[in-house]
């Protein structure tokens, strides 16, 4: 598929050129790409949030033609309703589609639990830490069942050691509905200890570089598998197919002066 985006000074900014990739049905896919590459917009699109110029986003051999109950979204931000409890959050996805509210409400509890967060359920989200909000919304999304998962840098603002812990609770949930997942991230290290596949985009307009198997055992603990042969040998492969991409966005930014600041004049700019 192909997006492009108009920009402020009415040129045409090519975001997405071409990009195809599959995911099978229960396979955690990570994306990694240099920062402003596409990433998200490619979310947008397999969301049916935004529409692709050229191309199609199927899945399940259906075409997307708008958000569905079927993919369900884990955004940087926390997408919890700040005036709600807790329970009253993840309970709000079976509620919004007409489940009884004490149904809703046990439903919401049992996923609570797979969090850890028993025993908060009467909080409300600003009383809780970064990691715990978090959970609370892995709670709100898994408890729909969805079957593509599509998550934007979900750890980010985290610090490291709750990031790792997030990592590993993110995997054991995973394992009890199996969706597919299309996990965007900057972290590479984060890409592979998660992933069956990890797909290398472009420096803008994105497209996809390579792709790569991750054969690490399942089930696995993202903490502790980082530190095996087999995942640094993994590490350095893409790590040379990412760090050329990171290096030429990096390039173009520092390259943009206060007169070229459109990305088609920046992009001109670096590839002359
Ligand atoms: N709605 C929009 N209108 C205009 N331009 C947009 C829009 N959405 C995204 N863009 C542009 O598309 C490009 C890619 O953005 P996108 O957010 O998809 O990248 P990303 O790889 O997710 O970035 P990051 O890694 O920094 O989060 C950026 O240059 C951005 O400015």
């Amino acid at each position: 598929m192909t997006k492009s985006f108009t920009t402020p000074q009415g040129g045409n900014h090519d975001v997405l050129r071409d990009i195809n990739f599959s995911v099978e049905a229960g396979e955690f896919t990570a994306v990694v790409g240099p920062t402003g590459c596409g990433k998200s917009t490619t979310l947008s699109l397999i969301s049916g949030m935004e529409r692709p110029d050229t191309g199609e986003v199927l899945v399940d051999g259906q075409l997307v033609d708008g958000l569905t109950k079927d993919v369900g979204f884990v955004f940087q931000a926390d997408a919890v309703f700040p005036w709600k409890t807790v329970i009253a959050n993840v309970a709000a996805g079976p509620r919004f589609r007409g489940t009884p509210r004490k149904e809703a409400l046990a439903e919401a509890a049992d996923w609570l639990g797979r969090v850890g967060l028993t025993g908060f359920e009467r909080y409300h989200p600003h009383q809780l830490s970064g990691g715990m909000r978090k959970r609370v919304a892995l709670a709100q999304t898994m408890i729909n069942r969805p079957r593509v998962l599509l998550m934007d840098e979900p750890f980010s603002g985290l610090d490291v050691q709750t990031r790792q812990i997030m990592s590993d609770e993110l995997l054991s949930l995973w394992d009890v509905t199996r969706p597919s997942v299309v996990f965007v991230t900057h972290d590479l290290e984060e890409a592979i200890s998660l992933a069956d596949k990890v797909v290398v985009l472009t420096a803008g307009p994105a497209t996809v570089k390579e792709s790569f198997d991750i054969d690490l055992p399942r089930p696995r603990n993202p903490r502790e598998i980082r530190h095996t042969a087999e995942f640094v040998k993994l590490h350095e492969r893409i790590w040379e197919s990412l760090r050329d991409e990171v290096q030429l966005a990096y390039r173009r930014t520092v390259s943009v002066t206060p007169e070229a600041v459109t990305p088609e004049a920046a992009t001109a700019k670096t590839r002359d």
